[in-house]
């Protein structure tokens, strides 16, 4: 089976997911391997087109007969992914169980994690509970390689490595099978033997409790590499003259889960240009700042709303606000798959297709904005928000994860009054440069004449040339004269009158109900929330206009994506000091990703203390093993959209601190594939992983019960951008308060693992709620 080279051929692999937000993250290890990084550089296999070898499937996209029939007859091997639950029970494990009593004497397998698992409840073995859950936790593993003469999963991995457990159950040793051997172990906490791997003495059949793929267990592209070439032996052993497979067929690696080049490029017309991006810098006295401008050009300009995208924090990020009146609003109910458009004179609902999504929608708008825009803009201008602003609700997920929806509520209990995703359109956007203290404008202006049939979603929006001049002639008079004398508006004290939708004890409860669920192998970490609610007094003016609440909030505390998105035609305003950033997609398709997770209350007037803690944050096991499931399942999101190369970790767990809190921020960057539109990669990771917990399919039906069905909407969805020039920036909505009516909540929440202190926990939603209210340490 080796090539010209000398060098085997990769296998071709099949790798099975079961819902687990791990499984693409095996890809990367392929890579490795395919780049020879495992290997001091050295390259031992030959990886030709290795993209077309390995395929990952979700195990509910098969049945076990088309698996035999359409699926085995390619592959040489298969990885059984990890994921939530046992394999004990047929709707975790599913059909795989078949799988290798049935064909485990002619296929190679490497089960991961719940892989393993059910490769020894499939010989009769049993999975129990471990004597305490390890999750996000790096172990040390021995293992018995060294005392083997043949090639063995551990052959060049030294005996003790590191490795990373995501697992609540384990293999009972006593119930192991006979035709099973354990072949590495780590200690428990009591300093007894767990099973770490198992092989089948006679069939090739292998599997490993911990995961080789996560960001921070060593030798993982070392054990996949010896696991391909233990299929490679069995299959050589088994048929001689057997010659290297195929690449695996289109029709199977269509299929795949993950990122894949489109299969025939997209053919090239020349679109017709009928806009224009225009930019113009506008001179100005320093004076003028944004809250100045905002209130003097934008703030109750346009029945529409009124939109703030402030960095108030200016040496964070991003170093931009942006002001706007918007066009148009888009706001979708999942209940009624339609968008209701209403701009300043007139209102109408859209009806979306059946085949086609809110996400699709949406990014179909933006791919034809893009395609019939002229960039005019000098080269390397600032990122502009030209094009969508809003906010994407978590209920959203219905439509990205629609197992997640709870099927009585998919058609009659939806307040369509209550839209899960609302979008405003900016044609015209004034920017300032924090930095330079620069000032510019920038517009959508209809430069060609629009087709009769233009889309339905697209019509109206941009600015024709006749009110981009004047806009722009008032823009310019406003700020080449000096602001006027009377004192900008002044901030309103927030209510301090929240009710907690869930007192500390039900909290604690609820804490502990989620432990358990960890505890029995359902989730590796749950992010729990719960919200705050406060009504405004009928007769303030702050119902209808809270802008002065946004004042205090910004000058409290101050973030990198605060905003304040006043939407009075939809009833909606967002009241943001998010420091926590979704994605960011640039022009050319770079992803950035800053999930945080570890939240520690600062010590304002104590800076020996301060430091204290700061440090105790990054030094905090428990802490860093919340943050890196989440740093896990992130790589694996963006695997979906991103090519494999390119999906690195520049930063892991780095401490950040803001005005009343210091966070663990790690950055997970990758390159959208060709083909994957921005909006669709932004769908992929939706919603946000560290407001979830991972898996995260699982975690969102267990969090919808532990919260008791009470929907999140705004709070834990996203807040943000996508330009019609293809980049965008959305931050997770936490810290926000959010107004509709003279109702005012604020979300807060934090990741709940096995090792949770109940009340640690309930004091870190308060930190959380105390740092938008602006109250003291507690
Ligand atoms: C749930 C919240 O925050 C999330 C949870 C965090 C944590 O567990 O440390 C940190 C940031 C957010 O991802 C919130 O602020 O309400
Ligand atoms: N990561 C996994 O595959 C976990 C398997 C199983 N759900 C456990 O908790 O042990």
């Amino acid at each position: 089976m080796a090539s010209d080279t000398g060098r085997r051929r990769l296998p071709t692999v099949l790798v099975l997911d079961f819902w687990d937000s791990y499984t693409r993250n095996v890809l990367r290890l392929v890579h490795q391997i395919a780049a020879g990084m495992h290997f001091d550089g050295q390259q031992e296999w030959d990886c030709t087109d290795w993209q077309d070898r390995v395929v990952v499937l979700n195990v509910d996209s098969l049945s076990w007969e088309s698996f035999e029939h359409d699926i085995l007859p390619y592959i040489d091997c298969v990885v059984l992914g990890p994921g939530p639950g046992t394999p004990h029970r047929q709707a975790d494990f599913s059909w795989p169980t078949r799988l290798i009593q049935q064909v485990g004497d002619r296929i190679p397998i490497f089960g991961l994690c719940l892989g393993l698992q059910g490769l020894a409840t499939s010989f009769g073995g049993t999975v129990v509970k471990a004597f305490a859950p390890k999750h996000g936790q790096i172990s040390q593993i021995r293992h018995t390689a060294g005392s083997q003469d043949s090639r063995n999963l551990f052959t060049d991995v030294s005996n003790e490595f590191d490795a990373v457990q995501y697992n609540s159950l384990v293999v009972d040793p006593k119930s192991l099978p006979a035709e099973l051997e354990a072949i590495a172990w780590t200690k428990d906490a009591k300093g007894a033997d767990e099973i770490m791997a198992l092989r089948h003495r006679e069939r090739p059949l292998y599997g490993v409790q911990f995961h080789p793929e996560s960001i921070s267990s060593t030798s993982g592209a070392r054990i996949l590499s010896n696991f391909f070439h233990l299929a490679l032996d069995f299959h050589d052993t088994a048929s001689r003259s057997r010659p290297p497979s195929a690449n695996l067929p289109t029709h199977i690696l269509s299929l795949s889960t993950a990122c894949r080049p489109p299969p025939t490029p997209s053919p090239s017309s020349t679109p017709s240009l009928r806009y224009e991006l225009r930019t113009e810098r506008i001179e100005s006295d320093r004076e003028w700042t944004p809250q100045r401008v905002f209130e003097e050009l934008v703030k109750g300009r346009s029945p529409v709303g009124e939109v703030w995208l402030d960095s108030a924090r200016p040496t964070g990020l991003p170093q931009y606000a942006h002001l706007f009146a918007p066009q148009a609003t888009f706001a979708y109910s999942v209940a009624s798959h339609s968008l209701l458009i209403r701009d300043a004179a007139a209102s109408r609902q859209v009806q979306l297709p059946a085949d086609s999504t809110f996400y699709t929608s949406i990014s179909n708008v933006q791919q034809a904005f893009r395609c019939a825009t002229r960039d005019s803009r000098p080269d390397g201008c600032p990122p502009c928000p030209i094009g969508f602003v809003g906010s994407i609700g978590y209920e959203m997920k219905d439509v990205t994860l629609p197992l997640s929806a709870r099927p009585c509520l998919r058609i009659n209990e939806k307040d369509e009054a209550q839209p899960e995703a609302v979008l405003a359109f900016a044609d015209r956007v004034l920017s300032y440069a924090y930095d330079s203290g620069e000032w510019a404008a920038s517009g959508l202006v209809v430069t060609g004449q629009l087709p009769e049939d233009v889309d339905d979603l697209t019509s109206g929006l941009g600015t024709e040339e006749k009110e981009w001049d004047m806009w722009l002639s008032t823009i310019r008079q406003t700020l080449a004269s000096t602001p006027p004398r009377t004192p900008s508006q002044t901030p309103a004290p927030l209510p301090t009158n929240f009710t907690p939708d869930q007192f500390r004890s039900n909290y604690m409860e609820s804490i502990e109900r989620a432990r358990q669920s960890i505890i029995a192998g359902n989730a590796y970490e749950l992010c729990l929330t719960t919200q705050f609610r406060s009504t405004l007094p009928a007769d303030s003016p702050l119902v209808a206009d809270p802008y002065p609440l946004y004042l205090q909030l910004r000058a409290t505390n101050p973030a990198p994506y605060s905003a304040y998105f006043h939407l009075p035609s939809s009833d909606l305003t967002l009241l943001s000091s998010s420091p926590e950033r979704f994605i960011r997609i640039d022009r050319h398709g770079r992803a950035d990703m800053k999930p945080i997770k570890g939240t520690v209350r600062r010590a304002p007037d104590d800076p020996a203390e301060d430091e204290r803690r700061k440090q105790a944050l990054e030094a905090d096991t428990k802490e860093r093993a919340e943050n890196l499931m989440i740093v896990d399942l992130i790589r694996n999101d963006l695997l979906a959209s991103c090519t494999v190369e390119s999906v690195e970790v520049p930063k892991l767990m780095k401490v950040e601190t803001y005005q009343t809190v210091h966070q663990l921020v790690t950055t997970v960057v990758g390159q959208l594939g060709a083909g994957v539109a921005p909006f669709e990669a932004l769908a992929r990771a939706f919603p946000p992983g560290s407001m979830t917990g991972a898996p995260k399919l699982r975690s969102l039906q267990l969090l919808d019960e532990l919260e008791r069905h009470v929907p999140r909407r705004a709070y834990s969805g996203v807040f943000g951008y996508l330009a019609v020039d293809g980049s965008s920036d959305w931050s997770v909505v936490i810290r926000t308060l959010v107004k509709r009516g003279r109702e005012l909540t604020l979300g807060a929440g934090g990741a709940i693992t096995h090792l949770s202190d109940p009340a640690k926990e309930w004091e870190e939603v308060l930190t959380k709620a105390d740092a938008v209210l602006g109250r003291a340490a507690s």
